[in-house]
């Protein structure tokens, strides 16, 4: 061993790849084996090699080896100084040099490892004494450990207390053994003692094969910590710090073999366990460090992490009995032992500087850099800035565009809002209308639309770029995850195209103008500037494409009928919800404050002249869209409480009534405009027609379509999207038998009226985002359902009520697929919905895309 002041002025504090060093040592035959007349079967054939002395079958030799070499192999009269000096004083040394090393002794039960280990111990403890009394001129400080994993618990085997201690994790030192006696180590006399102790200590046990069988993993722990005495308190002291581990496995044992029972076979299976444990880590790390090593599955392989394959020096000596009774456990040994030689280790001096020195050679580092950084510095810094000029003159060319368009839509979007504002600003001067409005609070804006008779005149999807912006919600298409805004209330919809009624000619509504590649952030934009006031539109649509092929008609031609087939799945699907619901606290808790609502609100039918109201799209279902208002909705809300409250909320005797309206848009003047309203405000016999239009269908008998009195003239102008403000009532002994059934009762308690909506509805936002991601299935029946979020609560209650129906769905989905009604399951009334939930900018975008085509 070189000069220790050497090697701490130049320590290797970087380390190298060091394999463990592997030896095998075999014991002579004992008294038990001599008896019965045990063979030895293996003979060291030189001072590394071992081979097996029998011939082997064929089967063996395809299995097993007959020769294995190691790093030393050590014949039965080998002495344990010999072995000591060759397979292990130079790792177990280097202890003194600041580099951690341990000692393994591993093999069966019986096979000598205690033999081995102690006497190892013994030497090296002597010889780092008489290392220490020759290197005067440094300081030594031994600490002295003892523990015992027995049973998979860890015990101090220098304290009496036999409580088992824990393991933790130390970002530095490893894994750590908590309230761990050390002592420090006086001289050789001291160390005599504690070995002593020690083996009082540790658990050991009869077996047929060994009378003091080690029934433990034992690990001694020597720490030694050594500075240069010159140096000693002033700012240049460094010191050295390592540790030696002498390891005493217990012995891998067969309980046939060892004839155990009770607790000596308990002890077998927890020192298998380990074993093995540390039989894999050791062939897992002989094949690289790539991967998982299991340090963690035993104690044992915790604790001796750092020496399998971390900073330390590490030596292996396996014991072997040569005995023929045993050859099967031997080459389990020799198998392992095999595998540890691939094991390397990067072992490097561990220099524990003082606070002093290390902040000089942080100054130091600090001074090299910086001067580094002067001397190459220029030429790079230019460059970096001028690529970095480039790069940000380019950016803000890109924001200033991205602004202008910004600012654009804006505008756009301010004036529109200005035009809607005035419409309802006049509805609700209107007297009628407010009248109407506290009898019946529940309006509707419903568009209608015909697609699927447009299919001549499908628009070219090339002309229409917002389509990119306004995507379908087909759960397939989100099974990654992909193109959901990180905003709750906004959604991208890839797929306009299949899923809205879109047309080239004669834009129903035709707002703004905006650069369509630019609809993402455009939307974000404008929606941010709007605030709260516009929040989206949302649209649920029901079409099913493949059983209701509807042609735009009178309520007598067949489309009226296809009609009805999908507002009768509406039905079902409020029958589904209606009886589900009724359990569902969660869902119920939400009914606080809500009007509730009718069976159109929740399953709006086309009526007829709805139905005929757009010659070349096909009315699967009519729509439900509200313009937005500047006012907050939520206060709009609260606003209206009390009217709502105050207001039969289930419909009167006499059934439902609603009247329908078209919003009109001009494009000339930029203006929206409730064509079927204005005609009814200047018509009292047609408000008149619309109170006394009467919902005549039974709610059971699937005759959900309203039934619509008023058509007002621009329904006949090929509009494609003709918008509904309907008022709607209800059957009210049929609904309010219903919505008692589902805990819709309108009697709420008060204590349940107190429940913030806003703050609901956000979270049955988060919820319909993650229903959508659960509904991961191509669809055929979708339903859309528009909502412009505006002050009227009624669209709150229309959204609430799809969303209870979508929690219904969803809850009897996951329940499993029981059917409910009619042979329809809750799996596929779930899956039958789609959900597109659009912003306001994107609509805006798609309709003046419409107008643009
Ligand atoms: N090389 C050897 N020369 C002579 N005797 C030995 C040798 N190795 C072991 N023995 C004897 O064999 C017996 C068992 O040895 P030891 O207790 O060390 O085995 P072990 O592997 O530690 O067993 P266990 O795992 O059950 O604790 C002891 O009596 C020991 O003296």
């Amino acid at each position: 061993m070189g000069s220790i002041a050497e090697e701490e002025a130049m320590p290797n504090l970087v380390g190298s790849e060091e394999r463990i060093l592997v030896s095998v040592r075999v014991r002579p035959l004992n008294e038990k084996e001599l008896i019965r007349n045990d063979l030895s079967e293996w003979e060291c054939i030189n001072d590394t090699t071992i081979m097996y002395r029998s011939n082997l079958s064929a089967t063996e030799r395809s299995l097993y080896p007959t020769a294995y070499t190691f790093d030393r192999v050590f014949r039965t009269d080998s002495p344990t100084k010999q072995v000591y000096e060759e397979a292990a004083k130079e790792v177990a040394l280097s202890v003194l040099s600041g580099i951690n090393s341990s000692i393994f002794a591993y093999g069966q039960t019986s096979s000598g490892k205690t033999y081995t280990m102690s006497g190892i111990t013994d030497f090296a403890i002597a010889d780092i004494f008489n290392y220490i009394e020759k290197h005067t001129e440094r300081e030594f400080v031994l600490k002295f450990s003892a523990l015992e994993i027995y049973n998979e618990s860890v015990r101090d085997l220098l304290s009496v207390d036999s409580t088992p201690l824990r393991l933790l994790d130390d970002p530095e030192k490893g894994t750590v053994v908590e309230r761990l006696t050390e002592e420090t180590l006086r001289d050789w006399s001291h160390f005599q003692e504690l070995i002593s102790f020690c083996e009082a200590q540790r658990q050991i046990g009869e077996t047929a094969l060994n009378e003091v069988s080690s029934r433990s993993h034992q690990i001694l722990r020597l720490t030694i910590e050594s500075s240069a005495r010159e140096f000693l308190g002033n700012d240049k002291m460094s010191s050295l710090s390592a540790s030696v581990n002498f390891v005493d496995l217990a012995g891998s044992e067969r309980s046939s073999q060892t004839n155990s029972a009770g607790t000596r076979l308990k002890e077998g299976c927890h020192i298998n366990r380990s074993l093995l444990t540390l039989g894999t880590v050791i062939r897992k790390l002989s094949k690289g460090r790539n991967g998982h090593i299991p340090f963690r599955d035993s104690k044992l392989t915790r604790i001796l992490q750092s020496s399998l394959a971390g900073n330390a020096k590490t030596a292996i000596i396996c014991t072997m009995s040569p005995a023929r009774s045993h050859v099967e456990q031997t080459r389990n040994t020799l198998l392992f032992a095999s595998c540890a030689k691939e094991v390397t280790t990067n072992a490097k001096v561990n220099v524990v500087v003082s606070d002093k020195l290390l902040v000089k050679q942080l100054q130091k580092e600090l001074a090299r850099l910086e001067s580094e950084l002067k001397n190459s510095g220029p030429t790079r810094l230019k460059f970096d800035s001028a690529a970095l000029l480039k790069e940000k003159d380019l950016q803000i060319e890109r924001l200033k565009k991205e602004v202008m368009d910004v600012s654009m839509q804006r505008d756009l979007a301010q004036s529109q809002i200005k035009d809607m504002l005035q419409v309802v600003g006049d509805d609700a001067s209107s007297t009628e209308l407010d009248s109407l409005g506290h009898q019946y609070p529940k309006l509707r804006v419903r568009s209608s639309f015909d697609f699927e008779n447009q299919t001549a005149e499908r628009p070219n999807l090339s002309n229409f770029d917002c389509i990119e912006s306004v995507r379908s919600f087909d759960a397939s298409q989100y099974s990654d995850g992909h193109s959901i805004s990180s905003d709750d209330n906004y959604f991208q919809l890839p797929d306009l195209q299949k899923n809205l009624p879109v047309r080239i000619s004669s834009p129903a509504i035709s707002i703004v103008s905006g650069d369509a590649a630019k609809n993402d952030l455009d939307q974000k934009n404008v929606e941010d500037s709007l605030g709260d006031r516009c929040r989206e539109v949302r649209c649920i649509e029901s079409d099913d494409l493949t059983t209701n092929t509807h042609t735009h008609s009178t309520a007598s031609s067949p489309a009226v009928s296809g009609l009805t087939e999908v507002d009768n799945r509406d039905k079902e699907n409020l029958d589904l919800c209606s009886s589900g619901l009724k359990d569902n606290k969660e869902i119920n808790g939400l009914q606080e404050r809500f009007v509730l609502p009718s069976p159109e609100k929740i399953s709006p039918c086309p009526t007829q002249s709805s139905a005929s109201s757009s010659k070349t799209m096909k009315l699967t279902r009519s729509r439900s869209c509200k313009a937005s208002l500047m006012r907050d909705p939520f206060s709009d809300w609260f606003d209206q409480e009390e009217m709502i409250q105050n207001t039969p909320p289930i419909g009167r005797p006499g059934g439902l009534q609603r009247k329908t309206y078209t919003l009109n848009y001009n494009p000339n003047a930029e203006r929206l405009s409730w064509a079927g309203y204005e005609n009814s405000l200047g018509r009292a016999s047609d408000a008149q027609n619309m109170k006394s239009s009467t919902y005549n269908g039974s709610y059971k008998d699937n005759s959900l379509a309203p039934v619509r009195k008023e058509k007002n003239d621009l329904e006949s102008s090929n509009m494609q999207a003709n918008l509904e403000v309907q008022e709607t009532g209800m059957e009210s002994d049929v609904t309010t038998k219903k919505f008692k059934d589902v805990g819709l009762d309108p009697l709420q308690s008060e204590e349940e009226k107190q429940l913030e909506w806003p703050s609901e509805f956000k979270r049955l936002q988060k919820e319909i985002i993650e229903l959508w991601h659960a509904c991961n299935v191509s669809l055929v029946h979708r339903t859309y359902f528009f909502l412009l979020f505006k002050g009227d609560p009624s669209d709150s209650i229309y959204m609430e009520v799809e969303l209870r129906r979508l929690f219904y769905l969803k809850q009897t989905f996951d329940q499993g697929n029981q059917t409910v009604e009619d042979g329809l399951t809750p799996e596929s009334s779930y899956k039958s919905l789609n959900f597109c939930v659009i912003t306001k900018p994107t609509m805006r975008s798609f309709c003046k895309q419409q107008e643009v085509s």
